[in-house]
């Protein structure tokens, strides 16, 4: 049975630097919160706490409405995957999985029995008496899944558990979580500094910076509606119009823009993500200027273009793409408009 996790201004310092600096967050029961930020920013430290191997300065971890903070790890409910599977390599792929259930105190049989459900679980079923290290990296981390299974959890901590594995490995794990959501639904924290895995996985992304959840929503809304410069920039944002608003229009040296969404008069940077803006003819679009740069991003192309309010970029699908030189226009489209505050300090 899946419990809601809450965190409630959690601080950790290690020599007297505040690593975590009053970190809230609810992961609700059943849901998937992935917890993205830049590396060294205390991800892996938030889950430590959650899962007991560490202590918080100040604040509580709560599941289910029980206060796990002052509680020893295996009274915690709580399991933890991390980037190496670290299986048992003289156990079976089946009594490695086994393993929490023989702990528990189930006989032998029962547990082999209850752990082969768990490997059906993970599509690893034929592989139940094979050793460790026969698995490539991807079976090995679903095995590892399992006997995270295996302890029934009640929230489930996942530490980069994908992140040594190859891209389409990493894919099948993915939809693999999507599969596990609907077959148990267990509540989980995922720790990841990878936008996409965040957005593939997770019912929300939680941005931590500086010691903080910046701001945790529905990864589409993090990445089109930021709550500040910082979180546009983190999750790759480079579009930054500065200006003011006045009465629902951004203005700057682009002139007038109307925006969508009621926002409070005064000083505000107008972000549009580089995927929404599309290029035109030089006598159209809201911004028209001259392309700087054209560089490959995948399947697309980055355009820079130098405008009247400093360096703008769209990014385009293929097809014909302009040159360094052309004169071009850039539609900001209305729906894509946005305004986070000017940056302090
Ligand atoms: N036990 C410890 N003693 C001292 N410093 C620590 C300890 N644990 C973590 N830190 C420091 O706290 C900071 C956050 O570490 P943490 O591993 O939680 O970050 P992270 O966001 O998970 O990083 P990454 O993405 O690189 O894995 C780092 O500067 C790290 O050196």
């Amino acid at each position: 049975m899946s419990t809601d996790l809450v965190l409630d201004g959690l601080v950790r310092r290690f020599g007297g630097a505040a690593v975590l600096d009053g970190v809230d967050l609810t992961v609700p029961a059943g849901g998937v919160v992935a917890l993205l930020g830049p590396s060294g920013t205390g991800k892996s430290t938030v889950l430590r706490l959650v899962a007991g191997l560490d202590t918080p300065d100040a604040g509580r971890v709560r599941a289910g409405g029980r206060d796990l903070t002052g509680l020893a790890p295996e009274r915690r409910g709580t399991a933890l995957v991390g980037q190496r599977p670290r299986l048992f390599p003289h156990l079976s792929v089946l009594d490695n999985v086994a393993f929490p259930l023989a702990v528990a105190g189930r006989r032998r049989r029962a547990a082999r029995a209850e752990a082969a459900g768990h490997l059906d679980l993970v599509g690893l079923a034929d592989l139940a008496g094979r050793r460790p290290a026969t698995l490539s990296g991807g079976q090995e981390q679903r095995v590892a899944l399992a006997r995270a299974l295996a302890a029934a959890p009640a929230v489930l901590l996942l530490d980069e558990p994908f992140s040594a594995l190859d891209p389409g490995v990493r894919e099948g794990m993915h939809r693999l979580l999507a599969d596990l959501r609907g077959a148990v639904s267990p509540t989980v924290l995922l720790v990841t500094h990878d936008r996409q895995e965040a957005a593939a996985v997770a019912d929300t992304v939680a941005v931590l910076l500086d010691g903080r959840i910046a701001q945790a929503a529905p990864a589409g809304e993090l990445h089109t509606r930021p709550a500040s410069l910082a979180v546009s920039r983190f999750l790759g944002g480079v579009n930054e119009v500065p200006g003011a608003v006045e009465r629902g229009a951004h203005v700057s040296a682009l002139g007038r823009l109307a925006l969508p969404c009621a926002s409070p008069d005064g000083p505000g940077v107008l972000v549009v993500r580089q995927e929404a803006v599309a290029l035109t003819g030089p006598a159209d679009g809201d911004a028209t200027g001259t392309v700087t740069r054209v560089t490959p991003r995948g399947a697309r192309w980055r355009v820079e273009v130098t405008t009247p309010a400093g360096p703008l970029s769209a990014e385009t699908g293929p097809g014909r793409t302009p040159a360094p030189g052309d004169a071009v226009g850039l539609v900001l489209p209305p729906d894509q408009r946005w305004v986070v505050p000017q940056a302090t300090g």
